[in-house]
C-alpha cells in the first residue's frame, strides 16, 4: 500500500500538557458557612493549551520539553503553599487559570514556538475551570 497518497485534510494542531502541585486554600469571601470559606486543600491539575499556525521542525507546535520553566514556576511558587497568600487575588479555579495563563504567556511564550490558547484548572476530580485567552 502506497501511504504517500494519504490526503492531509486542512485544521490546526492544538498540544496540552498536564501539571499538578499541592496547595491549600481558602475563599474567605464566601459565607462563613460555606464549606470552602474553611482552610483547605486540593491536588491540582493545571493543563495548557496551545497552537501553532505552522508546525517547527521535526512537527512541533512546541517541543513539550520546553514547557519546564512553566513546572518550575508551579513547583517554587504554588507547590504546597498557602494560595490565599500567594495569588493576588481570591484563589479561585477561575481566577488561578486566568492569572496562571498570564504568567504564562508574560514568561513562557517569548522562548517557544507555539501560542498559548487555554488554561485549565482541575480543584477535584469532578470540578474544574478553563480560561480561553481572547484574540491578540
Ligand atoms: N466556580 C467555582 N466554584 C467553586 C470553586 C471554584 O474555584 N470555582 N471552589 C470551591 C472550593 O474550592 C471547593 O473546594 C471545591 O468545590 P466542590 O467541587 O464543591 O468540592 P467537593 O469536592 O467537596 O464537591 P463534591 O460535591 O464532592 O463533588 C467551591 N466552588
Ligand atoms: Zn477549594
Amino acid at each position: 500500500m502506497d501511504l504517500s497518497t494519504v490526503p492531509l485534510p486542512s485544521g490546526k494542531h492544538t498540544i496540552g500538557k498536564l501539571f499538578d502541585f499541592e496547595a491549600g486554600h481558602q475563599l474567605p469571601s464566601l459565607a462563613p458557612d460555606h464549606k470552602c470559606s474553611r482552610q483547605h486543600g486540593h491536588s491540582y491539575v493545571v493543563e495548557v493549551i496551545l497552537t501553532a499556525p505552522v508546525l517547527a521542525d521535526p512537527g512541533f507546535v512546541t517541543d513539550f520539553g520546553d514547557l519546564v520553566p512553566f513546572k518550575k514556576f508551579l513547583d517554587t511558587e504554588f507547590d504546597h503553599r498557602n494560595l490565599h497568600e500567594v495569588m493576588p487575588c481570591e484563589p479561585t479555579s477561575e481566577r488561578l487559570a486566568h492569572f496562571l495563563a498570564g504568567w504564562f504567556i508574560q514568561n513562557v511564550e517569548p522562548g517557544i514556538a507555539g501560542r498559548l490558547i487555554a488554561v485549565r484548572v482541575r480543584e477535584t476530580g469532578r470540578s474544574w475551570a478553563r480560561f480561553d485567552i481572547g484574540d491578540r
